[in-house]
């Protein structure tokens, strides 16, 4: 069967098994307590969780697919790497799926592979470790399809620690039970190190109920997915293709929607600017185009403007 596979629906169940590999990393880099902190810019750290998780996730996903277009963010890592980084298992679960009719012939030279391989790392170096994913986005074209979302420090009730979401377009989602948000409330989640005024001026245009202020994009796209939270607002540049390509995916695949403040797609292919410029505007089972309305057209002018 794995063989047989349509290369999208093997590249989603490599990285749904590398994923898992990276928070273990991610969680061995906390347990022995020397995170090496190194600050790529203003509130813009990178952790050795950052650049370990890395090197496994593209090392992997290289060597068993060596002509698709990979990006991550922490740039050109070392691809050396020790056996034990070294994940040549595809999930044989996600396997049993039947790959989605318009992905079939999906070419490798098609496809661009988005990492983020810690998202939420602020929150990491400040112990909100529940925040923290791992994301493998993966764009045909310019569009995101697949992807995984990996939470390391999720216990699961049996006690084994992280959970694995992942969505693909066409075929759906797994690994959590989506709920729906509260009816009667509008609860917005966003932003806990990045916000400023515009931005604040955003989040005031919406009659919220109740703002909740979490890191990552991961795991505010998991707060829509389980009804946590009706809107992810991020009125502000910041975030970048590889912490939104796969949110997106999973989220799309659910039936949401994550564009930009004015509502439009942002592009995948592999020449895109990596800025999210007009920031990020998500919702599931809300009329998405009436959300971007509600934001004032002059604060989103002035949003990503030059
Ligand atoms: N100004 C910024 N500089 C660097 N990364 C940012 C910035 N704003 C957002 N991000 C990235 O987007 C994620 C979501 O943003 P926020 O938590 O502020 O809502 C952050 O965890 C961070 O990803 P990462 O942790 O992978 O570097
Ligand atoms: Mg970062
Ligand atoms: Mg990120
Ligand atoms: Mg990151």
């Amino acid at each position: 069967m794995a063989a047989t596979a349509p290369v999208i629906m093997r590249v989603m169940a490599s990285s749904i098994s590398t994923a898992k590999r990276a928070g273990g990393i991610i969680r061995d880099v906390l347990k022995k307590g020397d995170l090496g902190i190194v600050d790529k810019g203003k509130n813009d750290p990178q952790t050795e969780a950052d650049r370990s998780a890395q090197r496994c996730i593209i090392a992997s996903l290289a060597k068993k697919f060596p002509t698709v277009k990979i990006i991550g963010e922490e740039g050109g890592s070392d691809l050396n790497v020790c056996d034990d980084w070294l994940v040549n298992e595809l999930d044989e679960e996600f396997l049993q799926h039947s790959c989605p009719a318009e992905w079939k012939d999906v070419k490798p030279e098609d496809f661009v592979i988005w990492v983020d391989p810690l998202d939420g790392t602020a929150e990491y170096t400040q112990g909100h470790v529940e925040h923290v994913t791992v994301l493998i986005g993966i764009a045909v074209k310019d569009a995101a399809v697949g992807g995984i979302i990996h939470q390391p420090f999720y216990q699961q009730p049996d006690g084994e620690m992280g959970r694995t979401i992942w969505g693909l377009k066409g075929l759906g989602t797994g690994g959590f039970t989506a709920v729906p948000a509260p009816a009667g409330q509008f609860i917005i989640t966003t932003t806990r190190s990045h916000s400023n005024a515009l931005h604040q001026q955003a989040l005031n245009a919406f009659a919220s109920t109740e703002v909740l202020k979490v890191g990552g994009a991961g795991f505010k796209v998991l707060q829509l997915l389980e009804g946590k939270a009706h809107a992810y607002v991020f009125a502000t540049p910041g975030c970048k293709k590889w912490d939104t390509c796969a949110p997106e995916a999973v989220l799309e695949a659910q039936g949401g929607c994550l564009t930009n403040i004015n509502g439009e797609h942002y592009a995948y292919n592999a020449d895109v600017e990596h800025v999210n410029r007009q920031g990020v505007l998500a919702s599931l089972g809300q009329d998405h185009a009436a959300l971007v309305e509600k934001i004032p057209a002059e604060v989103r002018a002035a949003v990503g403007a030059k």
